[in-house]
């Protein structure tokens, strides 16, 4: 499919209008990018999460995990978490992020999709602990995922494919006007592990 073989340019803006994403494609070599895959699956805290849909709380296959400079609480899907300390990896690829999108992050949310069957529904993420118009970077480590964007008004969709220890950057407007979704597939039995760098208001 054509929107497969689009290079990485990170200076380009994916977004027609209201918003900015910048996709790096792969910032880690492949064995990187695996090893940094295991030491996720072995050593993040990983608990199942809980969606509320149509007013019943559900739990969800797809595990999440949740990490910060400060034992920030937040609200997501309904519950509140509390953050855990940064891990050595996380404190590194976290500075890694800073580098590229010369913007400072200080907290993270961390997705296991064990396989295809799993995803992530419409959403955007506008939580009021964030700061408004904030920058949000996605790595994504493990099997490759298409992930994609629908403008709120318009019902524009963008479509990109999240790579093998890729950089993907959200920010400006992007959430106010832009939903976004990691698409259930059958097509991929492999799991994969997001990682989404987050910048909190600390108050
Ligand atoms: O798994 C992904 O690529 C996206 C995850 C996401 O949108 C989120 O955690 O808010
Ligand atoms: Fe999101």
């Amino acid at each position: 499919m054509e929107l497969f073989e689009r290079e990485a340019y990170p200076s380009k803006n994916w977004l027609p209008h209201d918003g900015t994403v910048n996709y790096y494609g792969k910032i880690f070599e492949l064995l990187e990018a695996d090893r940094l895959f295991e030491i996720f699956l072995a050593t993040i805290d990983w608990q199942p999460d809980q969606a509320v849909i149509f007013g019943k709380t559900i739990v969800t296959k797809r595990k999440v995990a949740w990490y910060a400079e400060k034992s920030f609480p937040y609200r997501y899907s309904g519950t509140t978490k509390v953050a855990l300390p940064w891990t050595e990896e996380l404190r590194s690829i976290k500075e890694l992020a800073e580098k590229h999108s010369g913007e400072t992050y200080n907290s993270c949310l961390l997705n296991l999709y064990h396989s295809g069957e799993e995803g992530m529904a419409w959403h955007s993420d506008g939580e009021t602990e964030l700061k408004k118009d904030g920058s949000i970077a996605s790595l994504s480590f493990g099997a490759e995922r298409k992930f994609s964007f629908k403008h709120k008004q318009t019902k524009e969709r963008i479509d990109l494919l999240l790579e093998n220890g890729s950089l993907l950057v959200m920010k400006g407007t992007t959430q106010t006007h832009w939903l976004h979704r990691l698409p259930p597939t059958k097509k991929v039995n492999q799991p994969r592990i997001n990682l989404t760098f987050r910048q909190m208001e600390e108050n």
